[in-house]
């Protein structure tokens, strides 16, 4: 499987090709077609929002998450999303043999252009002080944008984009979610669906 080492001194990978074509594009249009996608609101200067995404928090049952000041509970594991869990465990391991075993999953969708993700790293105590994060995409390719988390290190090391691809994995290790920030930007052209699928080890 072909990976390109994104970042010298991180531990970040891209693999274009980490899941076939033709199964990416039939996980997608099932996924897709999910009845569990929810928006929910999120709070922002006071304000309530509903989040510009769809999203699906997957797990095992103990896997509860915090996020955006709001806890989630798991549903549980899709047998499609569980059997590419374990094809995420085992990839991430050929590049971290320490990888822990993935126990949940955020599915995000961005139905068109408009939907997106603003700055944040994935850093919350639950998954631990050295979080690696398996990213699968599938769908339209969107761009995936990264800055230093520290804004004094912006000038030195300039934010940059990495377009991701349909069936690609982004897997980042240990000490990207402490120095670094990302975001899905909107793309106002775009128009076509993307699924993104986030493996995490959340502690228990
Ligand atoms: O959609 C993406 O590629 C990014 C998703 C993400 O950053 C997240 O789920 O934390
Ligand atoms: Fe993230």
């Amino acid at each position: 499987m072909t990976s390109h080492r994104v970042l010298e001194d991180w531990p970040l990978w891209y693999l274009p090709d980490a899941l076939d074509g033709t199964r990416a594009w039939q996980v997608f249009e099932e996924l897709l077609a999910l009845p569990l996608w929810e928006q929910p609101d999120i709070t922002l200067f006071g304000k309530r929002h509903p989040i510009p995404r769809q999203q699906i928090w997957m797990g095992d049952p103990d896997a509860a998450y915090r996020y955006s000041n709001q806890q989630f509970i798991p549903v549980a594991w899709h047998p499609t999303v569980a059997s590419l869990r374990d094809g995420m465990i085992q990839l991430a391991r050929q590049l971290l043999p320490d990888a822990p075993a993935f126990n949940s999953v955020l599915l995000n969708h961005y139905e068109n252009g408009q939907h997106r993700m603003g700055w944040h790293s994935d850093n919350e105590p639950e998954l631990g002080s050295k979080p690696v994060i398996a990213s699968l995409s599938l769908g339209a390719t969107r761009d995936f944008r990264l800055r230093r988390a520290d804004p004094a290190c912006r000038t030195l090391t300039p934010s940059f984009n990495i377009p991701l691809e349909h069936g690609s994995v982004l897997l980042m290790g240990p000490g990207v979610q402490t120095d670094w920030q990302h975001s899905l930007p909107p793309r106002q052209r775009h128009q076509s669906p993307r699924i993104n699928l986030t493996f995490r080890h959340v502690f228990r």
